[in-house]
């Protein structure tokens, strides 16, 4: 039988069902009340439960960060500053592969003036029938002339080209082809082209074929840094430190200096350089320094992820972060698109000092002109409107040398005009440029945050990135409601 014997159409049948019965008697409403009471208390600790465990799952839910910018800008850099802050023991752990790569590093660096070499003596008026004469502008016919003497250099030299071959084989299996391909296009080609750089998939576990030469048998006890197996056959270290006193004197050779500046290679201005540093690195057994690990150059060519577990300052939260490195390439950018979905910060690196460099990939676009493009893409790109964003104005260090060196930057920028030619002066104006393309494209307003970095500085970037950490975390936090 019904409770109710008159029901209306607009009564909520859930209002009914729970709806005291009319015959009720005072001990039994009585009853009821303490029941329901007890209900509620149990359904309170039950959603307060439920609220515990939500906010517990956002604390567990890691910080995202993607790391953005045209090939070179300073990604992987970046992360490996990151890196030795947060996971110094692994850093270090991978010391042998990074070895292994400034040896490579190395090698291109004076391939890349055998290279000019041979342009030099092929364009002299010696060698009249070669067919790089017909093609080689008058300025590069004032190529300085080399002596017999370059020449046995050169000689004695060429083992470090095996070198690079071998080291090259050993990092990117899949590329040997290539780098047969590209060799004998440089030695063929009448003008000069810069070798093609050594690349790493980030699927392919480099670091670990590396780790070959990790050796736990000829660890020492009280040696810190034996955990490179200095007698590997494979190691390349023996042929570099054979060759260290050739290299040393090929670099500091006058002749040799006016060639690669009549050839406008500024291979001090180039990633991976460690030309001045040979006596150190050819030594027999070498351990990269934090600061010769920062300066290695190894291309990224797919996407990479890395783990850490971050405290912050003042805030006794820790969280899981995941720091994402993609290669910068124009022929790879596609494959930043899916991140675009679930990062929360993307640290975005414009490098200032290629105001003069052109891009890799396409001759024809100036390397700052890519940056600011790109940028305005990615700030007015509606997936990331509640993306934070922030930009790093990177190779300070390199821009402040190149001005000082005399190199105009309204020859590249004409909209400087007259403005003074100084540090201050230009980062200041580029740093305008950014603020203004990030205010009128962001679909909606937020925060220009921008830091001028060197991320090769270990000291510097460790306070910009704890000063990134805090705002990332700050922000994720005011966004989930936690503070
Ligand atoms: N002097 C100087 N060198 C830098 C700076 N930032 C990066 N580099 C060097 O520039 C080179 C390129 O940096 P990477 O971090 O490999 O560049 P990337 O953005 O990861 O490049 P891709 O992997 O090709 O997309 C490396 O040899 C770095 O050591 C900087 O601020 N100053
Ligand atoms: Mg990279």
């Amino acid at each position: 039988m019904p409770r109710h014997s008159v029901t209306s159409e607009d009564e909520d049948p859930l209002t009914l069902a729970i709806a005291p019965p009319p015959n009720e008697t005072p001990a039994e409403r009585e009853r009821r009340i303490v029941e329901e009471k007890k209900a509620r208390e149990i359904s309170d600790i039950i959603d307060e439960e439920i609220n515990m465990q939500r906010l517990a799952e956002k604390r567990e839910n890691p910080v995202k960060v993607l790391l953005l910018g045209q090939s070179e800008s300073g990604k992987t850099t970046t992360l490996k500053n990151f890196q030795l802050i947060n996971s110094p023991k692994a850093f270090k752990a991978e010391r042998a592969s990074w070895r292994a790569v400034i040896q490579l590093n190395v090698a291109r660096s004076i391939r890349i003036i055998i290279d000019a070499m041979t342009k030099a003596s092929s364009s002299s008026p010696e060698s009249p029938g070669s067919l790089d004469d017909l093609s080689i502008p008058d300025s590069e016919n004032e190529l300085p002339t080399l002596t017999a003497e370059h020449l046995k250099l050169k000689m004695r030299l060429s083992p470090l080209l095996q070198v690079e071959e071998s080291l090259w084989r050993r990092l990117s299996p899949s590329t040997a082809v290539n780098f047969e391909t590209s060799l004998t296009s440089i030695t063929n080609i009448p003008h000069f082209t810069q070798p093609a750089e050594v690349y790493v998939q980030s699927s392919m576990a480099w670091k670990s074929t590396f780790s070959r030469l990790v050796s736990t048998s000829t660890r020492r006890s009280g040696e810190s840094d034996t955990d490179i197996d200095f007698d590997d056959p494979k190691d390349p270290g023996v042929i570099l430190n054979n060759c260290a006193e050739d290299m040393i004197k090929l670099w500091h050779d006058p002749t040799i200096r006016d060639l690669l500046s009549a050839l406008k290679i500024r291979l001090e201005d180039m990633p991976g350089f460690f030309l001045d540093d040979l006596e150190r690195i050819t030594a027999l057994r070498y351990v990269p320094s934090d600061d010769d690990i920062l300066k290695a150059r190894l291309k990224t060519m797919g996407v990479s992820e890395h783990r850490f577990v971050l405290k912050t300052e003042g805030n006794m939260v820790s969280r899981d972060w995941r720091v994402f490195d993609v290669g910068g390439a124009r022929s790879l950018r596609a494959a930043w698109a899916p991140f675009f979905e679930f990062i929360d910060a993307i640290i975005f690196l414009a490098p200032l000092s290629c105001f003069d460099q052109s891009l890799v990939e396409d001759p024809s676009v100036n390397r700052l002109e890519d940056s600011i493009l790109l940028w305005r893409s990615i700030v007015s790109n509606r997936l990331l409107q509640k993306t934070e964003l922030i930009l790093f104005l990177n190779k300070c260090d390199i821009l402040r040398a190149k001005l000082e060196s005399g190199i105009q930057f309204s020859k590249w920028v004409i909209s400087y005009g007259d403005r003074l030619n100084t540090f201050e002066g230009t980062s200041k104006y580029m740093k305008k440029k950014f603020g203004t393309i990030h205010k009128h494209n962001s679909p909606t307003a937020r925060t220009f945050y921008c830091h001028f970095t060197s991320v090769t500085d270990i000291q510097s970037t460790f306070q910009i990135l704890e000063n990134v950490k805090d705002l990332i975390v700050r922000k994720s936090l005011s966004d989930s409601h936690m503070l």
